[in-house]
């Protein structure tokens, strides 16, 4: 998968993503450099629970899931933001498909460790790369909703989106991880002001993690970051989907957003 990358969009960022990403994602593929997508939707899983009077909670940023909200996941993930990403990359004139992690046992998972606190959430242990080569050789981008499907076949899992692209991005082997989120990298208080780091190491991001420099949802981006750079993965980039032409500029210049890299 030596001309793909894996991009995680998140939720938080999804509604505010001009006409000039998807713009920006469509010359990518013209120029054969494929995304792989794949996307969050936490705020509008909240959103839809809240209106079907669903309490949800966060447990260490994963969300507490029983079948029912599962249910709701599974129908805004695979239904709603998958479908709604996939008509932007085809208006912009681009090809996708969509699908969740449940197609062809795309992302195949168990239940997490601390399954007794939070339910029906999931761990990705593997990844049908064959299924996203075939999508790419036919000239589509994938665009994949973070829904894993157990050994059994029977099973369905919530799993974190940044967890998923990070497992996705390991598994096929492609080189580079860009994820696409609100704020323009990872913020650090330097002499009372907030900067963007160009770039952190391993050891860094623990410490940040420790001072609680970084907190909430940064943590699980970190975390996956941290695990695809042990692998193939050589470097994952966090940028703000807002910037213009965001994507080609870290695949071509550099110099924009936090990159992580091993040491
Ligand atoms: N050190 C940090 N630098 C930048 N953002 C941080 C940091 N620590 C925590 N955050 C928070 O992480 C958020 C991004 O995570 P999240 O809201 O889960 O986004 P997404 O929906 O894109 O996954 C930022 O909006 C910010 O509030
Ligand atoms: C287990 C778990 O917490 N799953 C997430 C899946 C969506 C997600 O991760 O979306 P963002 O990238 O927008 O945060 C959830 O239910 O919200």
């Amino acid at each position: 998968m030596k001309d793909c990358f894996v991009m995680k969009c998140g939720g938080s960022t999804l509604a505010a993503l001009p006409d000039a990403f998807f713009e920006d994602l469509r010359i990518l593929q013209e120029q054969g450099l494929i995304p792989v997508i794949v996307h969050g939707g936490g705020p509008a899983i909240s959103d839809t629970l809240g209106k079907l009077g669903i309490e949800t909670e966060f447990v260490n940023g994963l969300r507490r899931t029983d079948e029912r909200v599962l249910d709701v996941v599974e129908m805004v993930l695979a239904g709603q933001i998958n479908k709604e990403i996939v008509r932007k990359i085809q208006c912009s004139g681009a090809k996708a498909i969509g699908l969740s992690g449940v197609d062809g046992h795309l992302i195949q998972a168990e239940p997490v460790k601390n399954a007794h606190e939070v339910g029906l959430v999931g761990d990705v242990t593997n990844v049908n790369g064959e299924l996203v080569q075939g999508i790419v050789a036919m000239g589509y981008m994938p665009v994949i909703a973070p829904v894993g499907i157990g050994a059994d076949g029977g099973q369905r899992y919530n799993i974190n989106a940044d967890t998923a692209a990070g497992a996705v991005a390991s598994h096929i082997g492609v080189e580079r991880m860009i994820v696409v989120t609100d704020v323009p990298g990872i913020l650090k208080t330097v002499d009372g002001e907030k900067r963007v780091l160009p770039s952190v190491t391993v050891r860094e991001i623990d410490e940040m993690i420790e001072s609680g420099e970084i907190y909430g949802g940064m943590i699980p981006k970190v975390r996956a970051a941290v695990q695809c750079i042990q692998g193939k993965v050589r470097e994952v980039v966090i940028v703000n989907g807002s910037e213009p032409a965001v994507l080609s500029r870290v695949l071509r210049e550099g110099g924009i957003g936090t990159r992580i890299v091993r040491n």
